[in-house]
């Protein structure tokens, strides 16, 4: 019988459950533990600890990527709610009790066990670890868990008890290492990893089944811990093996960390201070991935989402209980907690997905919250700067936690699996703002639509997404049957108006096109799309129509951002919708965008195309001036002859050689040219020259163009109504136009006329690529160049009459609205044979398109274009020439202007002038129709920067636009959208 010392009953006490009894004796003590063995060698194997090999440590892999900031607030507190059944007396008897939060960015837990006999053992159990973790609480102590062996092999803790857990295991986390309450005593969980499985990510399930690994910070209260402490070393662990030793647990866990851990099934609490307690949300984060050792596959936790809230008495923060309803707070757009200004950036950190409390980070978001997202609240504003905010915002938006989540997307009632939903929110036409739901979706015509509902969209057809489509996928009865589906009966009615034969109960196959024929017949009967009315017919039933836009094929959709930005946001398109009055330079602009934004703008399918156009373009010209100088030249002789007969020789214009020689006339060899090219042109027998014959008569045309009665007939070119300016710049080049091998400039390509499809449809996707202002600009203007837009371009034939399609564009951003700033002196055909001045044409369609119901709330930016022309034109014609401009009063401007000190000094041009006093009158004018606020830019189309300027302006219009709508998005918000007031 040994007694045992003083020294060794203190230690033993400190072991056992608080008040246990003591023996006396070694031999009544079941507690033994390893001490190092000093005595002369032994015959038998001893166990020994199998070394681990540290590359063979599993190490988390970031499931949430983390920013950590130097500005990061860490950690981020789990506040703790005190259930009302726990009393004081209870509390009391718990001891010490801690909860923190740990966050860490790399922290390496490795364990390795080794239980001698398999069965229950106690502290003598040879069990060695070779794993430290260290954590720092939040005075910056360094604590050391690195050998807390229990009896059983769990990691840990220790109550004297068995211990059921077992750690047959290596885990590792990095990034987050869990929050948690762990209890010391009646522990019978092992720290963090049940067998059989691997960890890997961040620790967020250590210890039972709802204990997570804390660490208490000093004092008992909430711990803050600094990331950049965390760190798990295997190679400490040699140093720090057998606290037994030569530390006393007690010690260790009192002194050293102030606490004790504390876990229950149900609830944790604190002892100390507990009226200043925050209050929890019993939540996890789920960010551990645990994977089945064998299957290798994860086994998923119960990851519903959070657990409701606890209640807290509205008005009051979660955090720290204060305040009214009145304070202003911020919510978390995963569980709806709210925190004041004091709590906010505690309770969320760095933001890395936006505005959430950090233990929901890695949580879908509230889908009742979606809308909101990226759109910022003022509390927000105050404490961050402009720079965070911006990426805070754009990451609440982008990142991949905050997607719609593919599980809750149901097509053709098949869950969609997340490659699934990005195919189709990535195709080229979309469904429209998907929210979680059910839906069918036609593969073979694109028709997609609410489940048991009539279709709503017709989207890119062909995705491999969701199930085959069911024959009562739209809860059809009308017999009628398409591509497998039962028609609705407004379907039907669509069909019939279309003119389809639907007696029978007939099974048509309706392809993207519109073509559609009867099954077991192999002939197509028609086209749906191409009927007279169809569009019509389809917007009065509400029925969609295809989207020309968007599966326009002329104009190819590359995504030019490639694989450097996730699946998940190639989907993400601001749209920009281009339109004008014809001829205001829409197309010239498009061109320009093609060619700032894309690396291989035009195909060589396009080019050839191109060429050819400008090839006949130049004959179109020529054949203009031809006619313009016979017109010239009769007029001339006209008068010649008139004042012959008033006997007045000497009449201007007639050259004193010849009696019917003008200026305008040209040799007898040109003539013959010019008279049979003019009549190949009445005759529409163009072909005769072209292609064919361009590079033979190219030395003719030269000539031609060249001579200086057409000089002189090019010099009145405003008196040709239809010549275009840009004209003298092909002519001058005939020659080399014409030339077989001609491959079109990109200037070319911008001053050529008549390149868009008959539709006047084009449309390119692009990102702003990073300009030369952005080189010093943060990390904000680096990824913008990653967000990506479209453009649309539509003629005004495209609209159809009082702009019916517009609302084809229901879902764009923005429009951009051109206008030609040369057009106040020109007139043009009113559409009944009226001349109307172009200005004045130009403005009714501005009316239709701003007032047109789906632009409600669109913001439009007008691109008053053109500004060379004006430059050129407005000193030998005034302004005042257009009716509506009839009050404009250069000098009267000027003194205004001057005073103004947002123009710089010295007299601004007259053209300058003429520019602000348009924009002002656009403004008004859309202020007086829409009560909103119009964008107004200047351009010449030619000049790519000045393009580059105003589609850049659009982009921060839309910048402005979400920054406004963060306000009014703000709970308590005082902004109103009106915020801006800017250019
Ligand atoms: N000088 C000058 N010419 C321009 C400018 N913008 C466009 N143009 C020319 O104006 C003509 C009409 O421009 P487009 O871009 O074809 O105009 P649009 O809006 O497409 O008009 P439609 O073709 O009628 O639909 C073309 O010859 C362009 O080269 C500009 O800023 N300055
Ligand atoms: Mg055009």
């Amino acid at each position: 019988m040994i007694k045992l010392d003083e020294k060794m009953k203190g230690l033993i006490s400190r072991m056992v459950p608080l008040g246990a009894p003591i023996a006396d004796n070694e031999d009544e003590i079941d507690y033994s533990f390893a001490m190092e063995y000093q005595g002369p060698p032994v015959t038998y194997d001893l166990p020994r600890a199998v070394p681990i090999d540290i590359k063979r440590i599993p190490t988390a892999s970031v499931v949430a990527p983390t920013s950590l900031s130097d500005k990061m607030l860490l950690p981020v507190v789990q506040p703790i709610l005190i259930p009302d059944s726990v009393s004081k007396d209870q509390l009391k008897e718990t001891a010490l009790v801690s909860e923190c939060v740990v966050v860490s960015p790399t922290s390496v837990i490795a364990f390795e066990k080794r239980v001698r006999d398999g069965n229950e053992c106690g502290l003598s159990s040879e069990f060695s670890s070779l794993g430290t973790s260290r954590f720092s609480n939040g005075l910056d102590q360094s604590c050391e868990l690195s050998d807390m062996v229990d009896s059983s092999g769990g990691l840990g803790f220790r109550d004297g008890q068995e211990c059921s857990g077992e750690l047959s295991h290596t885990g590792s986390s990095s990034d987050r290492l869990g929050t948690s309450n762990c209890k010391v005593h009646e522990c019978s969980a092992v720290l963090g990893l049940s067998d059989g499985h691997e960890c890997s990510g961040d620790f967020s399930h250590i210890g039972s089944s709802s204990g997570t690994l804390g660490i208490s910070s000093d004092k008992g209260q909430s711990g803050e811990i600094r990331s950049s402490e965390i760190l798990g070393s295997l190679e400490d662990c040699e140093e720090n093996v057998d606290f037994l030793n030569d530390t006393d647990p007690q010690d260790w866990v009192s002194s050293e960390l102030s606490s004790q851990f504390l876990s229950s099934a149900e609830s944790s609490f604190k002892a100390e201070d507990s009226s200043n307690l925050p209050l929890t949300r019993g939540k996890k984060t789920a960010i551990v991935k645990f994977r089945d050792v064998k299957s290798g596959d994860i086994v998923h936790e119960d990851n519903s989402g959070v657990e409701p809230e606890t209640k807290v008495k509205k008005g009051l923060c979660y955090r720290c209980q204060k305040g009214n309803r009145f304070t202003e707070k911020e919510v978390c757009i995963v569980c709806n907690a709210k925190y004041c200004s004091n709590c906010v950036l505690r309770a969320m950190g760095s933001m890395p997905e936006g505005r959430k409390c950090v233990t929901c980070i890695g949580y879908p978001v509230d889908e009742l919250k979606r809308k909101g997202l990226g759109k910022c609240s003022r509390i927000l504003k105050r404490l961050l700067s402009e720079l965070e905010i911006r990426q805070i915002m754009e990451a609440e938006k982008l990142c991949e936690a905050n997607q719609l989540q593919a599980e809750y997307v149901y097509v053709n009632r098949q869950q969609l699996s997340q490659d699934e939903l990005v195919c189709l929110q990535s195709c080229p036409n979309p469904p429209t703002k998907l929210k979680p739901g059910r839906y069918w979706y036609d593969k073979v015509s694109g028709l997609w639509g609410k489940e048991g509902q009539k279709p709503c969209k017709i989207i890119s057809p062909h995705l491999n997404v969701g199930g085959p489509i069911m024959a009562d996928a739209s809860n059809g009865n009308t017999l009628v049957f398409m591509n497998n589906r039962e028609i609705t009966k407004v379907e039907l009615r669509m069909f019939q108006l279309a003119g389809v034969q639907c007696a029978g109960n007939p099974h048509f196959w309706v392809d993207e096109e519109g073509s559609y024929q009867e099954e077991g017949q192999k002939n197509i009967k028609g086209n749906l799309w191409s009927k007279a009315g169809m569009k019509l017919v389809c917007a009065v039933l509400s029925l969609p129509i295809p989207n020309k836009a968007a599966n326009f094929s002329g104009e190819e959709l590359i995504n030019q951002v490639n694989g450097a930005l996730p699946d998940y946001r190639k989907g993400m398109l601001q749209k920009l919708l281009l339109v004008g009055y014809n001829g205001s330079g829409t197309s010239t602009i498009f061109k320009q965008a093609k060619i700032l934004y894309k690396s291989d703008p035009f195909s060589e399918e396009e080019c050839e195309n191109i060429k050819l156009t400008i090839q006949s373009n130049v004959y179109k010209y020529l054949g203009i001036l031809l006619e313009g100088r016979e017109r010239f030249e009769e007029e001339i002789l006209k008068e010649i002859r008139s004042k012959r007969l008033l006997d007045q020789p000497d009449a201007s214009g007639i050259c004193e050689e010849g009696d019917n020689k003008t200026i305008y006339s040209i040799g007898t060899r040109l003539k013959s040219f010019s008279d049979w090219l003019l009549k190949v042109m009445v005759s529409g027998n163009l072909e005769a020259i072209f292609p064919a014959a361009t590079r033979e008569y190219a030395p003719l045309v030269e000539e031609l163009w060249k001579d200086a009665a057409i000089q002189e007939t090019f010099n009145r070119r405003s008196e040709l109504q239809t010549l275009s300016g840009v004209a003298s710049y092909f002519l001058e080049r005939v020659v080399d136009i014409s030339m077989a091998d001609y491959e079109p400039t990109n200037t070319d390509i911008l001053y050529a006329e008549g390149l868009t499809s008959s539709n006047g449809l084009a449309c390119m996707d692009f990102s702003f690529p990073l300009s030369s202002h952005d080189d010093n600009i943060d990390a904000s203007a680096q990824h913008e160049q990653y967000l990506r837009y479209q453009l649309i371009r539509v003629h005004t034939r495209g609209l159809g009459e009082n702009c019916k399609w517009l609302e084809m564009f229901e879902d764009v951003g923005m429009t951009i609205f051109c206008v030609s700033l040369s057009d106040y002196d020109q007139f043009c055909d009113d559409g009944s044979g009226v001349l109307i001045n172009r200005m004045d044409a130009s403005r009714r369609f501005f009316e239709s398109v701003i007032t047109h119901p789906v632009f409600e709330e669109m913001d439009f930016l007008l691109i008053l274009n053109k500004f060379d022309l004006l430059e050129d034109k407005i000193e030998r014609v005034p302004l005042t020439i257009c009716d509506w401009f009839h009050d404009f009063n250069p000098v009267a401007s000027r003194s205004r202007s001057n005073s103004d000190s947002s123009i710089s000094t010295g007299a601004p041009a007259l053209a300058q002038l003429a520019f602000h006093y348009i924009a002002v009158k656009f403004k008004k004018h859309f202020a007086s129709l829409t009560g909103r606020k119009l964008y107004v830019s200047m351009a010449n189309g030619l000049e790519s920067s000045s393009v580059d300027d105003a589609l850049r302006y659009s982009r921060e219009i839309l910048k402005w636009d979400e920054e406004r709508a963060n306000f009014s998005a703000s709970e308590y918000s005082i902004y109103s959208t009106e915020a801006s007031n800017s250019a």
